[in-house]
């Protein structure tokens, strides 16, 4: 099946001078790793909004989402708080990754590490339609865990 890309222009800040883009580790890789643009240490239990040196405009339609890596996650508890974050296409500020650091030991974060992943994704925007009344279905207001463990 052909993949498809959309073009999202970028622009690289004064701090993130000298950095690699975001890319795409392996061929069919679905996130591009984005790297840090700041040393920092992140306590166990602290969070920050990690600074990555790109600001970009998404095309009307399209999100980006940032989500964590999970080598990080699994081996230092290291992970995205907000995940997955939404990159609105009508935002200009700096994309920043918000870390959380749920291990137990401090983690040390270096300029051009790779600390995330970005995700490209369509949007389904929706409009509200007011009823009365919902249509009935076998579930009905069943849910968490109503069909069992
Ligand atoms: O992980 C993230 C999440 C968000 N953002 C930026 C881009 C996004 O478009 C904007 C707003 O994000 P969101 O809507 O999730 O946050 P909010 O708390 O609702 O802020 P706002 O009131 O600005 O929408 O913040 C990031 O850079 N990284
Ligand atoms: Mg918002």
């Amino acid at each position: 099946m052909p993949s498809t890309e959309i073009a999202i222009r970028l622009v690289r800040l004064p701090h993130g001078e000298g950095l690699p883009l975001p890319v795409y580790a392996t061929e069919h890789a679905a996130g591009m790793d984005v790297v840090s643009a700041e040393d920092l240490t992140l306590a166990p239990g602290a969070r920050h909004a990690v600074a990555t040196g790109l600001s970009i405009a998404i095309p009307e339609g399209y999100e980006v989402q940032v989500r964590p890596r999970s080598g990080l996650a699994l081996k230092y508890g290291i992970t995205c708080l907000n995940t997955p974050g939404t990159i609105d296409a009508d935002y200009r500020g700096e994309v920043k990754v918000i870390l959380a650091n749920l291990g137990s030991e401090p983690f040390a974060i270096k300029r051009g590490e790779r600390i995330a992943q970005l995700v490209p994704a369509a949007v389904q925007r929706a409009r509200w339609d007011e009823v009365e009344v919902l249509d009935e279905t076998a579930r009905g207001s069943g849910g968490f865990g109503s069909t069992g463990r």
